[in-house]
This record gives C-alpha cells, sequence and structure tokens, in this order.
C-alpha cells in the first residue's frame, strides 16, 4: 500500500493577511505524515508591482509575465512570500524547506507558446522531478513550493500555483496515497458566490461544466477546478476545495471523478 501524503495549497489573499497565514500555519503544521504546501501570492505580487510603477495584467486568471514582471514574480514568491512561510513552519516545528521549480530541478516547463495571448514568461509544466520530491518527503522534509520553474536553460517562468500543485499530486500519485487540499477565503465551490452557506458538497464534470455556462462558477474558479478535475482523473485519490481555517474539517466541496 503506497504511504498517504496530503498537499494543501494556499491562495495569494489568504497568504497576503498575517492572521489568516498564521491560522493556516498552525493547521498545516498539526497535520501528521507526508505533506507539502504550495503558496501562491498574487496579490502580494500585483501590490508590489505598482509600488513599483509595473501595473499587472491578468488574461484567463493568468499574469501576463514581460521581463520586469518576472523579476518581480521572482522576488516575491522565491523570496518573501516563500521564506516567510518557511520561517514560520520552522518556528511551529516543521522541517520546512523552500523550494522553486529550478531548486534541484524541481518542476522544468516550457514557456507558453504565443497563440491568441502572448502570456510572455509563463511556464507550462512539463516534468515534476518525483525522484527528487519523494526522497526529500521521505527524510521528514516538508517541500514549500513557490508558483516559480525553470526552463533548464537558465530562466525562470512564472506557473499558475494552482497549477503547480496539481501537477505535483499527479506526479507525486505514482508514489504515494494523495489527498489535494485547494484552500483559499471561501468555503468551497458556492451556487451564489455571495453567500457563503451556499456550499456545493460535492461536483462532476459535468455538473461544473453547466455552472460555467449558467455564469454561477466563474474568473479563478474555473482554472482552479479544470486543474481539480485534471487531478481527480490522474489518480490523485481525493481533492477538495475548501476554507483556509478547515483545512482539518471534513468540509468544503468535494471533486467526484
Ligand atoms: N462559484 C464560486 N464559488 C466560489 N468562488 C468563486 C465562484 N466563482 C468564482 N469564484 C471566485 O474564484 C476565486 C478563487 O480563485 P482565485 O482567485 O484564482 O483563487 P486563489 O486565490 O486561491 O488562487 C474566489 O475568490 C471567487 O471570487
Ligand atoms: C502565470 C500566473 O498567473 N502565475 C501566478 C502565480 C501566483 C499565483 O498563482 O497566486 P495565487 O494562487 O495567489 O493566485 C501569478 O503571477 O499570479
Amino acid at each position: 500500500m503506497k504511504e498517504k501524503l496530503v498537499i494543501i495549497k494556499v491562495g495569494g489573499k489568504v497568504v497576503e493577511e498575517e492572521a489568516t497565514l498564521n491560522q493556516l500555519l498552525n493547521d498545516f503544521a498539526a497535520i501528521q505524515g507526508n505533506k507539502i504546501l504550495v503558496h501562491g501570492g498574487g496579490r502580494s505580487a500585483t501590490k508590489i508591482a505598482s509600488l513599483l510603477g509595473i501595473e499587472s495584467q491578468m488574461v484567463n486568471g493568468r499574469r501576463i509575465t514581460d521581463a520586469e514582471t518576472l523579476k518581480v514574480v521572482t522576488m516575491v514568491y522565491g523570496g518573501l512570500v516563500n521564506k516567510n512561510i518557511v520561517a514560520g513552519l520552522q518556528a511551529r516545528g516543521v522541517n520546512a524547506l523552500g523550494l522553486t521549480g529550478a531548486d534541484m530541478n524541481a518542476i522544468r516547463s516550457v514557456k507558453r507558446p504565443v497563440k491568441d495571448v502572448d502570456y510572455g514568461f509563463v511556464g507550462d509544466v512539463e516534468q515534476v522531478n518525483v525522484s527528487i520530491l519523494g526522497d526529500l518527503i521521505k527524510k521528514g522534509v516538508v517541500p514549500v513550493m513557490a508558483p516559480l520553474t525553470h526552463d533548464g536553460n537558465g530562466n525562470m517562468l512564472n506557473t499558475n500555483a494552482d497549477t503547480i500543485a496539481g501537477e505535483t499530486a499527479k506526479a507525486l500519485a505514482d508514489i504515494f496515497d494523495v489527498t489535494l487540499v485547494y484552500c483559499f477565503e471561501k468555503r468551497g465551490v458556492l451556487k451564489d458566490e455571495n453567500d457563503d452557506n451556499s456550499v456545493i458538497p460535492q461536483i462532476t464534470r459535468a455538473e461544473f461544466d453547466a455552472y460555467v455556462a449558467q455564469g454561477v462558477i466563474q474568473g479563478g474558479m474555473i482554472p482552479k477546478l479544470e486543474n481539480s478535475f485534471s487531478a481527480i482523473n490522474a489518480g490523485v485519490s481525493q481533492v477538495v476545495i475548501t476554507l483556509s481555517s478547515a483545512i482539518n474539517k471534513n468540509e468544503g466541496t468535494k471533486i467526484i471523478k
């Protein structure tokens, strides 16, 4: 039987606020056994870019990443956000190791080809290094993964954190029994975005398509669910979308194959 592995992905709004981040780190520290934390930080990058006079542009939930923006996201995700989380986990007795995709060649990607949109320095994941991540985890190390990858030719690339979590979960499902939890500031996928009591407890692909057609599910929730279905159909045992303070509770929206 495969050992269990829990992968938690936490989004930008939670990591940017001290109180919600601290709560998440407490809850993450309480998880027993093998685990990985994948973080975003999109909101922090947008704020710091703005302070530097760089305007942010998102298309389909993805950041248009020109050369200057790439410098900002590398500093913010690989530096500020990642190291704050690593230090916070170390303070809680978790042996966290911060990684971008370049570190130990953890995730290699290819610059997204220009079709309708030129996303600039955005990477599509090609390969997750299962042996390196597996070895680290089996040694008791807890990887903390930033939403950055590399192309193997010396270039960093910006990669959406939901995708990092989904692709890492899929790759590690070869050697672990993986549970993937997307946590954010809402209680799950909602029937009415403004009503926190309207959580959809479980969702199939067909229901997802219908909700998108009705406009119930939109924006950043669409790629999050696309990543979720991709993971559950590629051998990940469980995928859940839930509130960041509920990662250890049996709540939120469960993705059904
Ligand atoms: N039906 C829905 N239920 C919950 N959130 C939704 C829904 N439709 C759209 N959203 C939006 O999706 C957002 C989550 O996507 P995103 O901002 O990419 O998350 P993250 O911060 O985790 O990366 C929510 O903040 C919410 O505004
Ligand atoms: C290519 C791309 O869009 N990358 C994302 C990476 C950060 C991210 O995904 O952060 P959240 O989880 O907080 O949204 C971005 O720069 O916004």
